[in-house]
């Protein structure tokens, strides 16, 4: 259940001990980049670590020159065929986001790159500890928060990029990492 008919919430889609397997291995498997980037002649710094994951010849300019695709290991290709199989969805990359304490946050914004086309399916799956994902409307400025625990499946359906922004906010309470993974489907590029 879910307070906006926009989002989808399955609890418990992964039981606590392969959350618990699954949090590890990623920790261990994932190369996470420096979190560094630059956009002109500034120095940023993202508030948590990420690594992209796609199919080959899939582009997408999400934060410009930080995501570098890198190609599916074989936990993300699990993963995803399981969400597939279950939202009846297809999906071609992957975005993996580590929250490594409750410093680490990811600010309002909506998934809606022209890449994904008018109508994005994002799945977000959900590791570690728990967090809040806040939404809030793009015009009437109503909000909602739903708790995320570890084992959520998340499905944002396509309207709600177009009406809302989501974020995390920081939770500096938090001491333990969370990983978080919106799996999206790309419009492969025109030619
Ligand atoms: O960590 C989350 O739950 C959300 C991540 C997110 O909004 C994104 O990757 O675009
Ligand atoms: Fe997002």
């Amino acid at each position: 259940m879910s307070a906006v008919p926009e989002l989808e919430l399955i609890e418990g889609f992964y039981n606590q001990a392969d959350c618990r397997q699954l949090l590890e291995r990623l920790l261990d498997e994932q190369d996470w980049p420096n979190n560094r980037y630059q956009v002109g002649e500034r120095w940023f710094e993202l508030p948590r670590q990420q690594t992209w994951h796609a199919d080959p010849g899939i582009r997408y300019s999400y934060s410009n020159n930080l995501l570098v695709a890198r190609p599916w290991t074989p936990l993300l290709s699990e993963l995803r065929a399981a969400i597939e199989c279950r939202l009846n969805a297809k999906f071609n990359a992957v975005l993996v986001n580590l929250y490594r304490d409750g410093n680490d946050y990811v600010g309002w914004h909506s998934d809606n790159e022209r890449e994904m086309g008018d109508e994005p399916l994002i799945a977000s799956l959900s590791l570690g500890a728990p967090r809040t994902f806040a939404y809030r409307h793009k015009r009437s400025g109503e909000q909602g928060s739903t708790r995320l625990n570890a084992g959520t499946l998340l499905t944002m359906r396509p309207s709600f990029q177009h009406d809302w922004r989501h974020s995390v906010p920081p939770a500096p309470e938090v001491a333990d990492p969370r990983i978080n993974l919106t799996f999206r489907y790309v419009l492969p590029p025109p030619n």
